[in-house]
C-alpha cells in the first residue's frame, strides 16, 4: 500500500500500525420475519484502519454506499472482504476513502460475519503521511492524538462517516 501511494519513507506506514491492536467481531444476524423493517447493522465506517471481513455462510447481507446508493456485496466462498476505514483516509490524506456500509438482515436464514479490525497503536498520533502532504496537497485532515480520536468517536453517535467531519481541515475537502 505504501508503495502503491509513494510514500517516501516506507517505515511511516509500518510505523502506523507496528504496535497497533487486532480486534475481532463476530456478527449474528437472526432471521427477521419483516427484514424491511429492521436493519441488522447502521450505516457506518470502520473507524480503524483495514477491515478484513468473511461473510461466513455466505449470505447476503453486507451492503456498500456507492453514488448515494446502496449496492449488496454478494459473498464469494472463501472470499475476505477488505474494507477501508477512516484512519486509513486520515493517514493517505483522502487518497484512498473509508467505505460507508451496513448490514441487513434476511427472512429465512441467518447471517453470521466476522470482522478482523487493525487499529493504530494507542499512545500514538493520527495524521496524515509526512511524504503526502505537499503545497499543492495540504493536510485535510487534523493531527491528533489516538486517544483524542478514540473519545471522540465514542462519544459520538454513529452515523454513516459523520465522525470524520471531526477531523477533517474545513474548507479544504475535496470531494
Ligand atoms: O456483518 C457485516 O457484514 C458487516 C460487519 C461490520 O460492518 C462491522 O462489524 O463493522
Ligand atoms: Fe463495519
Amino acid at each position: 500500500m505504501a508503495k502503491a501511494l509513494k510514500i517516501q519513507q516506507q517505515s511511516e506506514m509500518v510505523d502506523f500500525f507496528k504496535e497497533g491492536e487486532q480486534t475481532i467481531r463476530m456478527g449474528y444476524y437472526p432471521p427477521c420475519p419483516q427484514p424491511d423493517q429492521v436493519i441488522g447493522l447502521d450505516p457506518h465506517s470502520d473507524a480503524g484502519g483495514l477491515t478484513i471481513l468473511l461473510q461466513v455462510n455466505e449470505m447476503q447481507g453486507l451492503q456498500i454506499k456507492k453514488d448515494g446508493l446502496w449496492v449488496p456485496i454478494n459473498p464469494l466462498p472463501d472470499a475476505f472482504v477488505v474494507n477501508i476505514g477512516d484512519q486509513l483516509e486520515i493517514m493517505t490524506n483522502g487518497i484512498y476513502r473509508s467505505i460507508e456500509h451496513r448490514a441487513t438482515v434476511n427472512s429465512k436464514k441467518e447471517r453470521i460475519s466476522i470482522a478482523a479490525f487493525h487499529d493504530i497503536e494507542m499512545g500514538g498520533y493520527l495524521t496524515p503521511a509526512c511524504s503526502l502532504v505537499t503545497p499543492e496537497n495540504p493536510a485535510l485532515y487534523k493531527t491528533i492524538t489516538s486517544k483524542e480520536y478514540v473519545e471522540g468517536l465514542l462519544g459520538s453517535k454513529i452515523k454513516g462517516k459523520s465522525y470524520l467531519d471531526v477531523v477533517k481541515i474545513k474548507n479544504e475537502i475535496r470531494e
